[in-house]
């Protein structure tokens, strides 16, 4: 077969095909048409003042470089920037994807323009069914004056426009609305323009058709400007925060990464925060508003602050609401990272009290975020505060004190055994709350003198030093009794002597004991099949003890008791006391053995009384 000449041809482009992919699938809202019309005009100034360095001056006056005017139907924006030739506007205008600010020979001055893609006027599509661009260039003064005016439907007219009607370089965009479409309001017009542009470096207006021009632009930053003092830069910085951020900030950490181009504020949040929640930075790229919600600006762990920066070095992805995640970025983020550290170091050396106040608020979220960051937790292990036999301290501190650390893996067991522990100067951290127990057991890593184990009640019981012989000898009958009594309840009892003497008993089981008895109450209270299976799986773990303490005055009475009877009351009460101590739930036994018990005592006490008639 022999081949036919190829043919050559062009990519068509349906234009209304690509708006609407733009505007549903690129831009979150058509809004951004605001933000394109004011990137390009301030890039055309940028490039004219790098014609014509002479140029900057006549703008270092108050008139307004930039002015918008509308009336709802019609927006025209003028600037006095770098215009364009009847080539040009053939080459950029009408050539999707065209860009003047992609030009390699200026890659210098390229990183000064804001837009890059070729695609921003498009989005004037979203709300205009007619786009007019009117230029003069400034760098042909020969040549005329040029009027784009391009339909929606992709078709577009170029007319030479005579030079009285557009004597001077620069250029005016014109839209008119789409029917039905209320995007160019003024109000609305000022609003986004504010939104996206108040922090741009040249003067803009937005006039309101028959009203009076409203200045947009607002700079420099605010946390760039000269401030009689620090606390009215601060007081400035806080009012910006209520109003835009809508909270008031609880401390405010200055950002500069030169590195980046990066300048800005990260305020401390008042209220807690959830590590996990969506963060939202308001990142201005070249001073003109990006996004409000970045997420990838600052390292996970610093949740607990909003930003609010400019750079001019970062990227920003197709869309320009976002920054696009690449190796600068990564960079930029861990200086912002560290100036957010440096910041929680400053407080810890210069003002403790602050940092308290901000770990009242946020130290659930710095632990959470502690276990996955070797580093956070490093920093800020002197100043997290966990619940231990030694009071609220610092691991650290706790640590330097008490070898090994003992953690008690529940809220109840560290209840349990916290002041019998403390009396015996056994060292045990309470690993019940969320994520205390990693925290306690990250330790050894940070520093391999700390040992930390689990605590067994073993450990507990092992520092109750035992009785003397001839004490132990002369309960041996009150130690029956009492053992006869609580073996209905599946526990054991011994007598040991130790601190604090007020404790007169202390109920002692690990978690199989406890188990253990959990399925015994399930057993008793189940049907005939389901009871014999229970029984089947019956446990033979060390059961619980109850350990009275022969040096409390009471203990030593009951010890005494002749009458079995009350004896065994008197033993059943004292369980009744440390099983409340302990916290532990009630089992229907336990409960049974509580009313008996208080019930003998009642009448014991109330027997001579005679009632009376
Ligand atoms: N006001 C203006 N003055 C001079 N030239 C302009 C103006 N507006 C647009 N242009 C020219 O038209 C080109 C295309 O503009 P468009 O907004 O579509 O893309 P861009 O700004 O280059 O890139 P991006 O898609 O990132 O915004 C620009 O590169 C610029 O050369």
């Amino acid at each position: 077969m022999s081949e036919t000449t190829p043919t050559s041809h062009t990519f068509q482009v349906d234009l209304r095909g690509l708006v609407d992919l733009l505007s549903h699938h690129l831009y979150s809202s058509p809004k951004v048409y605001v933000r394109e019309l004011l990137q390009n005009a301030v890039d055309a100034i940028t490039a004219r003042r790098q014609l014509d360095p002479e140029f900057d001056a006549a703008f270092d006056t108050d008139s307004a470089a930039v002015r918008i005017t509308t009336d709802g139907r019609r927006l025209r924006i003028t600037d006095p920037g770098v215009g364009l030739t009847i080539a040009e506007v053939h080459k950029l205008l009408a050539t999707i994807g065209g860009s003047s600010k992609r030009d390699e020979e200026i890659e210098g001055a390229r990183r000064d323009f804001l837009g890059q893609f070729g695609i921003g006027l498009l989005a004037c599509f979203t709300v205009a069914s007619v786009i007019t661009v009117t230029s003069r260039s400034a760098r042909d003064a020969a040549a005329p004056a040029v009027r784009w005016a391009a339909k929606d439907d992709g078709s577009y007219t170029v007319t030479e426009v005579p030079h009285a009607e557009h004597p001077e370089p620069g250029t005016t965009v014109e839209l008119v609305a789409r029917p039905g479409e209320d995007w160019l309001e003024p109000d609305r017009v000022v609003r986004l323009a504010r939104e996206y542009g108040s922090l741009l470096p040249v003067a803009i207006t937005v006039e309101p058709e028959g009203g009076a021009p409203v200045r947009i632009t607002d700079t420099p930053p605010l946390w760039e400007r000269e401030y009689p003092n620090p606390t009215a830069r601060r007081l400035a910085l806080n009012r910006y925060c209520e109003e835009v951020l809508g909270f008031a900030p609880l401390d405010v950490i200055d950002l500069d990464v030169p590195l980046s181009g990066l300048t800005g504020v990260a305020f401390v949040l008042p209220h807690a925060t959830s590590p996990s929640a969506r963060p939202a930075h308001r990142v201005h790229l070249k001073r003109m508003l990006l996004t409000d919600t970045a997420d990838n600006l600052v390292p996970e762990w610093a949740f607990f602050v909003r930003c609010v920066v400019d750079t001019d070095s970062l990227r920003p992805t197709a869309s320009r609401e976002s920054l696009y995640d690449d190796e600068a970025l990564a960079v930029a983020r861990d200086a912002v990272g560290a100036q957010i550290r440096e910041w929680i170091s400053r407080l810890a050396a210069e003002d403790p009290a602050r940092l308290e106040a901000f770990l009242a608020v946020h130290e659930l979220g710095v632990k959470a975020l502690a276990r996955h960051d070797e580093e956070l937790l490093a920093a800020m292990l002197p100043w997290l505060r966990f619940e231990t036999t030694a009071g609220r301290t610092s691991l650290p501190e706790f640590a330097r004190a008490y070898q090994p650390v003992y953690l008690a893996g529940t809220v109840d067991e560290y209840r349990q055994v916290a002041q019998i522990a403390a009396a015996q100067g056994i060292g045990v951290v309470n690993g019940g709350y969320t994520y205390d127990a990693e925290l306690v057991q990250a330790l050894p890593r940070l520093d391999p003198q700390v040992k930390v184990e689990q605590l067994q009640p073993g450990v507990i019981s092992a520092s109750l030093d035992p009785l003397d012989t001839r004490a132990e000898l002369a309960l041996q009958s009150f130690l029956a009794a009492a053992r006869a009594r609580l073996d209905a309840v599946d526990v054991d009892v011994v007598v040991r002597e130790f601190n604090p003497v007020s404790v007169p008993a202390l109920l002692l089981d690990d978690r199989e004991a406890r188990r253990e008895r959990q399925r015994a109450e399930a057993e008793a209270q189940a049907d005939d099949l389901w009871g014999g299976i229970l029984a089947s799986i019956k446990q033979h773990a060390p059961r619980a003890q109850l350990v009275l303490n022969h040096r409390n005055p009471t203990v030593r009475r009951i010890g005494a008791i002749a009458d079995p009877e009350l004896a065994g009351t008197a033993v059943e009460s004292l369980y009744g006391q440390a099983l409340l101590m302990s916290h532990r739930p009630l089992r229907s036994a336990d409960t049974a053995l509580l009313n008996r018990s208080f019930m003998n005592l009642l009448e014991r006490v109330t027997k001579d009384e005679r009632p009376q008639d």
